[in-house]
C-alpha cells in the first residue's frame, strides 16, 4: 500500500508514479464537481479558495491487492471500517468483494462491479461538516478463494491543518451541533492508533 498527497509524489515506485498521476490529475476536477453537488445540499454554493483545503486540500490514492485465499469464510480482505474522507473516490476491477452496510445498519449489500464506473463514499470529514445530513458509509472487503482483486480508492481528504466541524450554514438557525471543531491531523492520528472499527469512528468529534 503507498500513500500520495500533495508533496510526497516522489514515493512512488518509477513503474506507476506516472500512471497514478495522471489519475489523480484526472479524478481532481471530478472530485471537485462532486463535493460541489453534494454541497449545495448544505447551501454552500461554491467552493473557493478557502474552502479548497478544508474539503479537498489533501488528496491520497491506495492501491490495495486482495490475493486468493484458500479460506474466505474465515478471512477478510478489509475490515469494516469508514474513511476519514470528505469523499472516496473508488476504482475497482471485475472480482467484486466490496460491501457497504445497509442503510438500517443490518445487512451488508455487494457493491456489483460496473465496467467504467466509480463508486463513491462519503467519508466521517464530510458527515461531520454536514452535521450527519450526509452519513458516511461503513463498508468491508470480502476475498475470493479464485480471483486476485485489486482496488484504487482515491480519498479527497481535508488538509492536515484544517479544523473540521459543522458548517455554520447548517448550524445559523439554531440546529443542535452534533460534533465538535477538531484538527484534522488529531482526528488521523487518533483514528490510525486506535483503528476503531464501523461508525465508532466518529465519536472522537462527537459532542
Ligand atoms: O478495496 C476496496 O474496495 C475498498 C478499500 C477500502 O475500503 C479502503 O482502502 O479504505
Ligand atoms: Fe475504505
Amino acid at each position: 500500500m503507498v500513500v500520495i498527497h500533495k508533496n510526497d509524489s516522489n514515493l512512488w515506485p518509477p513503474q506507476t508514479r506516472n500512471q497514478v498521476l495522471e489519475y489523480q490529475k484526472w479524478a481532481t476536477p471530478l472530485a471537485k464537481k462532486l463535493l460541489e453537488v453534494l454541497l449545495k445540499g448544505l447551501n454552500v454554493n461554491e467552493i473557493d479558495e478557502s474552502l479548497e483545503p478544508l474539503l479537498m486540500g489533501t488528496m491520497a490514492i491506495n492501491i490495495n491487492y486482495y490475493p486468493p485465499c484458500p479460506n474466505p469464510s474465515i478471512a477478510i480482505g478489509f475490515r469494516r471500517h469508514c474513511d476519514m474522507s470528505c469523499i472516496t473516490l473508488l476504482l475497482q476491477d471485475d472480482t467484486g468483494g466490496l460491501y457497504v452496510q445497509g442503510t438500517k445498519g443490518d445487512n451488508w449489500i455487494h457493491v456489483n462491479p460496473i465496467k467504467g464506473a466509480l463508486a463513491v463514499n462519503i467519508g466521517n470529514s464530510l458527515q461531520i461538516m454536514s452535521n450527519d445530513r450526509y452519513k458516511s458509509i461503513e463498508h468491508c472487503v470480502a476475498v475470493d478463494s479464485s480471483r486476485a482483486r485489486i482496488s484504487v480508492p482515491l480519498f479527497v481528504n481535508p488538509s492536515p491543518d484544517s479544523v473540521i466541524g459543522p458548517f455554520p450554514q447548517i448550524l445559523k438557525d439554531g440546529e443542535k451541533s452534533m460534533y465538535k471543531h477538531v484538527l484534522f491531523s488529531d482526528y488521523w492520528d487518533h483514528y490510525f492508533s486506535k483503528r476503531p472499527s464501523g461508525k465508532a469512528s466518529l465519536d472522537f468529534a462527537k459532542i
